[in-house]
């Protein structure tokens, strides 16, 4: 079997558990990352990986990029991939309720033959909600609740106390559109439900958090033509960083699996 090779843009929390369980006849060749990183980021992966600042520094041609570096990667990075006509998997979706970023991404793929492939991340259920787009969606709700820890360092510090908290506690209500860009590194599931189903303003969201949660949960309710749905998965947040869940990096290995797989499941 050829070797197929892979660029991750990004090497954080996410990236690293994704590089840990890459599939075999997948090979991690490029990695993008901000200047400050790249030094370590050298050191860490060894003579085997190019580690660059930008996609256009790749001299050769990868297989399948994946973005695995929040909105601000994708906004800096996603053009340029697109525009190479590659196939860019993306997690930091919540950058798309960014309707220029959107239109210029779009745009970019449209000439240059790139793919970009809007991966389920945190949640499941995004086939189902998209195929009951297709008949008519009347309301799709989406709520999350986390630990107060997994929401330092977020716009949640500003609307609620989080080490005074004794019970769970919702802290935002509002559209799909704003909490993806008012919690960049929490949110992108808002996004994400929006673009499978009735759009960023249309989503209605609601953020908890609960110093009982061991978990990330999230709820999604949908009504339309098709019925009815209620999904709740609780996920196991990654061990370093407690905000990204488990399964949204166990997403891109699977977009990676389906990069070498003829069948697509
Ligand atoms: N769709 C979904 O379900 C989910 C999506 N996400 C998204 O995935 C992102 C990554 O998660 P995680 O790995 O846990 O986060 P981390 O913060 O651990 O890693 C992100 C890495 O990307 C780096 N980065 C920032 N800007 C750029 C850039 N312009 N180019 C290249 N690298 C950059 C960061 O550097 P620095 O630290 O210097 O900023 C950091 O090293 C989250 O921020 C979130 O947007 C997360 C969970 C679920
Ligand atoms: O990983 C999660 O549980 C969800 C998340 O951070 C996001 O939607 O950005």
């Amino acid at each position: 079997m050829t070797t197929k090779r892979l660029m991750i843009i990004g090497y954080g929390a996410m990236a690293r558990e994704v590089h840990r369980l890459l599939p075999t006849g997948l090979t991690l060749s490029w990695v993008v990352v901000p200047e400050a990183q790249v030094a370590a980021t050298r050191e860490q992966l060894g003579a085997g990986v190019e580690v660059l600042t930008s996609v256009a520094q790749c001299e050769g041609r990868p297989d399948l990029v994946v973005e695995c570096a929040g909105q601000p990667g994708l906004a800096e990075h996603g053009e340029a991939v697109l525009a190479r006509g590659l196939p860019l998997a993306i997690v930091a979706t919540g950058a798309l309720a960014d309707e220029g970023l959107y239109g210029r991404l779009r745009q970019a793929a449209e000439g240059g033959g790139g793919r970009m492939l809007v991966l389920s991340g945190a949640v499941a259920g995004m086939d189902g909600l998209a195929a009951a787009r297709e008949g008519g969606l009347d309301s799709v709700t989406y709520e999350a609740c986390k630990a107060p820890r997994s929401w330092k360092g977020s716009h949640a510090e500003t609307l609620v106390d989080l080490d005074a908290l004794s019970e769970a506690t919702v802290f935002y209500e509002g559209t799909a559109g704003e909490a993806a860009r008012l919690f960049p590194a929490n949110a992108n599931v808002a996004a994400t439900v929006a673009l499978a189903g009735i759009g960023m303003q249309a989503t209605t969201v609601r953020l908890t958090a609960d110093p009982a949660a061991t978990r990330n949960t999230h709820r999604i309710h949908a009504q339309g033509r098709f019925g009815e749905f209620c999904i709740e998965l609780n996920g196991r947040p990654l061990e370093h960083n407690p905000k990204t869940s488990m399964l949204a990096a166990l997403s891109v290995v699977r977009a990676c699996r389906q990069a070498l797989d003829p069948v697509t499941v």
